[in-house]
């Protein structure tokens, strides 16, 4: 029987989708938090997990090199992929928001500079609002760019707002909510129906109980 694939992501989602999948019986024990190997078979020997960047869940999906992916839905946006988004796991939670320093006007400049890991989703956002923009394409420490003057504002996600704090930003705008989503390829899930709708239907079903 042809193996089911998973791309996670790296990080702070890999481990609560690990709880997911513990909670309808699957059982990954070779994952360690600390471990270099990037595939690990479940214990059941009929699954296993990919472990990818972030950015790249959707990548590995679309193209069918993984049946399934978790990702959290500012990197799907980002991705923009051709996936087949089944469920809203519930945790991973944080949103998107246009940030800078207190009191930015996003209406000063004629061409806003803003910093991000999210190119795609910053100039969607704006160009909705009939306003254009320059984006300045970061890796991280995105906060930076308006404190030294590489950007007016970012676009970037935030969870309890520490980081902003701590280097003296504000929200401008809350965007869009995001939280960890289940992505399956297309093809796949018709052609793997047997297996994978059991599955979705499984984890739906979990994470309903734990969101109550
Ligand atoms: N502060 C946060 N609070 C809640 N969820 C977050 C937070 N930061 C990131 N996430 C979610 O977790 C996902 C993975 O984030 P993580 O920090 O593990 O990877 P990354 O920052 O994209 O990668 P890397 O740190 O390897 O560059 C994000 O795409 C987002 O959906
Ligand atoms: O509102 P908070 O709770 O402070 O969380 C938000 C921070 O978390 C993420 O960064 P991450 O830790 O992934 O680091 P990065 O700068 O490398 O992206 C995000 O890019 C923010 O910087």
């Amino acid at each position: 029987m042809e193996k089911v694939k998973i791309a996670l992501t790296k990080g702070r989602l890999a481990e609560e989708s690990i709880k997911v999948f513990e909670a309808i019986g699957l059982k990954f024990s070779a994952y360690k938090e600390d471990s270099r190997k990037l595939i690990l078979p479940s214990d059941c020997g009929r699954y296993e997990i990919i472990l990818v960047k972030a950015l790249d869940v959707a990548t590995y999906v679309e193209n069918g090199a993984a049946d399934i992916g978790i990702a959290g839905k500012d990197t799907l946006l980002e991705a923009n992929a051709n996936v087949f988004e089944l469920v809203d796991l519930g945790f991973g939670k944080c949103h998107f928001a246009v940030a800078g320093q207190g009191g930015f006007d996003l209406n000063r400049a004629i061409k806003l500079s803003v910093a991000t890991k999210y190119p795609r989703v910053a100039t969607q956002f704006f160009q909705e609002k009939g306003k254009q923009i320059e984006t300045i394409k970061l890796n991280g420490s995105v906060e930076l760019a308006p404190l030294v003057g590489l950007s007016d504002v970012i676009v970037d996600i935030v969870e309890t707002g520490r980081t902003l704090k701590e280097n003296g930003l504000e929200v401008i705008e809350s965007m869009y909510s995001i939280s960890a989503r289940l992505v399956v390829n297309k093809a796949g899930y018709k052609t793997k129906s047997e297996t994978l709708q059991p599955f979705v239907g499984q984890v739906k079903e979990a994470v309903s109980v734990t969101k109550g």
